[in-house]
C-alpha cells in the first residue's frame, strides 16, 4: 500500500514511521501539514512528536491543519488512518476518535517498554495480531492519559472498540487501562505507544510493533 506519513511542525517520529511503513512492506509517502490533498495514498499515519509545541493542548492546533481536512474526509470514506501518540491526540482533537488525552496522572514524562494486550484485531492496522496477543512496545509521552465520560467508555468496551490495553501497570492514568481505540468501522485507530519504534531487533525492544505495518501490506495483497 502507499502510506502517507504527515509531518507537522514539531513532529518527531515521522522519519521512523516512514521507515516502519517500508519495513512492513509498504511504500512510504511524505505528506506535509499544509498539503490540501493526500497525493493518492491508500492510508495515512499521523506520527508522534510535539506538533505545534503541544501549545494549547497536544494535537489541538494540528487538528486545524489543511491536511487534516483531507484526512477527515478520507477517513469518512473508509481510508485507514493510524494516529501514534501525538497522532492519537490529533485524531481525538479532530473528533475522528472520541475522548481526549490528558497529562499523565503522575505529571511526569514517561518513557518505558510497555506491555500491552491486543484486543481489536479486525482493523487494517491490527489484523496481523492474534486476539489477546501480549506485546511489548515503546511508550513515551507526557500527555497520555486517555479520558472519556462513562457512557463513552462503556460504548468503547461494549462495541469492542478498544484496540489495545496496558498490562503490568497503568503508565499514565488512562481510564480502564486503555492504550488504543478505534472508530466503529475500524479504519481509524489511535494508539499511545509507538509501534514504529519496535520494528527492528537492532534497536529493541524487539519487533512487536511491526504488525501494525504488515497488517496493511497483507491487506493490499489479499
Ligand atoms: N511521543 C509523543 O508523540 C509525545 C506526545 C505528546 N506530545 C506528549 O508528550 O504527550
Amino acid at each position: 500500500m502507499k502510506v502517507g506519513v504527515v509531518t507537522f511542525p514539531g513532529s518527531l517520529d515521522d522519519v521512523d514511521a516512514r521507515r516502519a511503513v517500508r519495513i512492513g512492506g509498504n511504500e512510504a509517502v511524505a505528506l506535509w501539514h499544509g498539503d490540501e490533498d493526500l497525493r493518492g495514498v491508500d492510508a495515512v499515519v499521523l506520527p508522534g512528536g510535539f506538533s505545534y509545541g503541544d501549545y494549547l493542548r497536544a494535537g489541538a492546533i494540528s487538528s486545524f491543519s489543511p491536511v487534516m481536512a483531507a484526512v477527515v474526509a478520507a477517513a469518512g470514506r473508509g481510508m485507514p488512518v493510524l494516529g501514534i501518540c501525538n497522532g492519537f491526540q490529533i485524531l481525538c482533537e479532530a473528533h475522528l476518535l472520541p475522548g481526549a488525552l490528558i497529562r499523565n496522572d503522575h505529571r511526569k514524562f514517561n518513557c518505558v517498554d510497555q506491555r500491552l494486550r491486543m484486543e481489536r484485531v479486525d482493523t487494517p492496522w491490527t489484523s496481523a495480531y492474534a486476539e489477546g496477543a501480549e506485546v511489548t512496545i515503546v511508550l513515551k509521552n507526557g500527555e497520555g492519559g486517555f479520558v472519556a465520560d462513562e457512557a463513552t467508555l462503556d460504548r468503547l468496551e461494549g462495541e469492542g472498540l478498544v484496540v489495545a490495553r496496558y498490562l503490568d501497570g497503568n503508565p499514565n492514568g488512562s481510564l480502564r487501562d486503555i492504550a488504543g481505540i478505534s472508530n466503529e468501522q475500524g479504519n481509524v485507530v489511535g494508539l499511545m505507544p509507538h509501534p514504529e519504534h519496535a520494528v527492528e531487533d537492532l534497536t529493541g525492544p524487539g519487533t512487536d510493533g511491526l504488525g501494525f505495518f504488515t497488517s496493511l501490506a497483507e491487506r493490499a495483497f489479499a
